[in-house]
């Protein structure tokens, strides 16, 4: 078929202006209840409250992967994220008729090897299927995707949370993959509220997807986010997907019920299309909690998809897809099965290896994977699994962390605490990345070498670190000159502190003479204190010891 694009981009632009399909807003209000904090503890403490047969929260999630393909599933239309409306759409992305579809190949590897890497079987024959529903930005009114035998099938993620109360212990879980399915992304439907009326965008129609379904493995927002931010992290290390959730690339269905333990799983709702990890925890603990308290008051909860509404923090009721959907699947008669082979051996005569799949090759190619990583970092460096968590998990630290190693001598375990404490502490609250760090790691091996070789107190260090925020650009040397923050280290200036907290504290001399020696700590924290923590430690604690024997 000849169209060219900008034929078919003016006949959609045309198409636009004749649609102007009215959605009725989801707006079904519901009363207001109480947000839950998204950790499963909250969950815990529910179940205590009123045990032995409380409520318990199950989630399974279907995660939408956008392929990273240049082209895409069906076709040799550009896939590309900010481009004008229409620009990247072929006659087949457009349904025109006389258009058949021709399966991209990078697309049936990039879902193998994410299927290795969440350890499932791979079909070697997998089907493709029709799926009906009718909506403006699916011009077809069908879906190709796989439901009869899919890509792939029964895998596992394992995923971690820190837990514990001080919520420093890494706790291992796991998640079954039912399968993989590959098949074509929708159009966007664009909604003009000043003029009542619905554009469509078809850039994003046919795009490759790798649908993720998970069994009802879990059970809260805290476990769920976990596991989507894994899959994010292999999805990257792999390749398959570059997984950004606020472009879209990653997209989320979370099915939430609730039941009582040892009783058949609850009915389901299904809050969609979640964009942010953040957000899906906290619809996910809304969604129990609402479920909870309708069955409590001797409800019943409606089999029904739902919307996450971020500013509110509540879930709604949308009302496409009201009452029963009958998709009139049926297997999709212009594309064969799938065939993707072992190894080359298995190849039958006749078939060129750089035109097969194989899954031998795709397997050998398998980078390393997040959680191999984190083990790596742990033995590498001394560190401890909770660091080698954090430092994986956010984007960018691993090779902050090792940029300032390289930098400075100080062991990789004195390190670990000022990357992962201090930093990510600092970059959170402020809601910062990595990269947007106002200290370089290079700036912060300058002052970790000012404090290994004795310039300046750990105390001040953290001063230092806390001025070289705010003042951006200030070295640390600059601000420890400036502020006069060197360490004091002069023994008769000493001696004089030391004697004064001595003589106007009595009480803890006497108990560091009756042998309790850790008061000798609060004294020396009370010289830190006249000093504004500039004093040489080590040089305090003798004289203290020196003082109260
Ligand atoms: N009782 C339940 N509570 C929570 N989650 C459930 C429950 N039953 C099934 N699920 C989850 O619902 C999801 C069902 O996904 P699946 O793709 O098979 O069907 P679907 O949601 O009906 O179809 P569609 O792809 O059109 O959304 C799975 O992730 C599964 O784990
Ligand atoms: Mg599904
Ligand atoms: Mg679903």
């Amino acid at each position: 078929m000849a169209a060219s694009s900008v034929a078919v981009s003016e006949l959609l632009h045309n198409m636009n202006k004749q649609i102007s399909v009215l959605y009725p807003k989801a707006a079904c209000v519901i009363r207001r209840i109480s947000t839950p904090s998204s950790r499963c503890d909250s969950q815990l403490q529910l179940r205590a409250k009123s045990a032995p047969q409380q409520l318990v929260g199950v989630v399974g999630l279907e995660v939408h992967a956008q392929i990273n393909s240049k082209t895409k599933l069906f076709s040799g239309s550009p896939v590309g994220f900010s481009a004008p409306p229409n620009c990247l759409v072929s006659p087949f992305d457009a349904s025109l008729p006389g258009t058949l579809p021709v399966l991209n190949k990078r697309c049936v590897e990039a879902a193998v090897m994410t299927g290795l890497a969440l350890n499932c079987t791979i079909n070697k024959k997998s089907l493709f299927d029709r799926k009906h529903y009718f909506y403006a930005d699916l011009p077809a009114g069908y879906q190709i995707t796989q439901l009869r035998r899919p890509i792939a099938v029964d895998g596992m993620l394992t995923y971690s949370l820190l837990g514990g109360k001080k919520r420093s212990q890494v706790i291992r879980k796991t998640v079954t993959i039912k399968q993989i399915q590959l098949e074509q992304d929708s159009g966007k439907s664009l909604h003009d509220d000043l003029r009542s009326q619905t554009l469509i965008d078809l850039n994003r129609a046919g795009v490759g997807l790798m649908e993720l379904v998970m069994e009802p493995d879990m059970s809260c927002g805290e476990e769920a986010a976990a596991a989507v931010r894994e899959l994010q992290l292999i999805l990257q290390a792999l390749g398959t997907c570059h997984a950004n959730m606020s472009e879209g690339q990653l997209r989320v269905d979370a099915n939430v019920s609730v039941h009582k333990p040892g009783e058949p799983l609850g009915i389901r709702t299904e809050v969609k299309n979640i964009n942010s990890v953040r957000y899906l925890a906290r619809a996910i603990d809304y969604e129990i909690q609402r479920q909870t308290e309708v069955l409590q008051r001797g409800g019943t909860v409606q089999n029904e998809t739902r919307a996450y509404d971020s500013k509110s923090g509540e879930t709604i009721p949308m009302r496409d897809k009201e009452g029963l959907q009958d998709y009139r699947f049926m297997p999709e008669p212009n594309l064969p099965p799938v065939i993707v082979y072992e190894d080359n051996a298995s190849l039958p005569t006749g078939i060129d290896a750089c035109q097969a799949v194989v899954v031998q090759k795709i397997r050998a190619g398998l980078p390393e994977l997040p959680s191999v990583k984190r083990d790596r970092l742990v033995q590498t460096y001394g560190i401890l699994p909770e660091h080698g968590f954090t430092l994986v998990n956010e984007d960018g630290l691993v090779e902050y962390f090792e940029a300032v190693l390289k930098a400075t001598k100080k062991e990789p375990r004195k390190v670990i605490g000022w990357v992962t404490n201090e930093l990510v502490g600092r970059l959170k609250q402020q809601d910062m990345s990595v990269s947007q760090s106002p200290i370089s790691p290079s700036a912060l091996a300058e002052l970790l070498e000012l404090q290994e070789s004795g310039h300046i107190s750990s105390s001040v260090a953290k001063q230092v670190f806390q001025e070289m925020w705010r003042s951006s650009g200030k070295t640390a040397s600059q601000i420890i000159q400036e502020q006069d923050l060197g360490l004091v280290s002069d023994a008769t200036q000493l001696h004089n502190i030391c004697q004064k907290v001595v003589d106007s504290h009595p009480d803890e001399v006497h108990a560091i003479r009756n042998g309790n020696k850790k008061v000798l700590n609060k004294l020396m924290g009370l010289v830190q204190k006249e000093t504004k923590g500039r004093a040489d430690p080590v040089l305090v604690r003798a004289i203290l010891q020196e003082k109260t024997s």
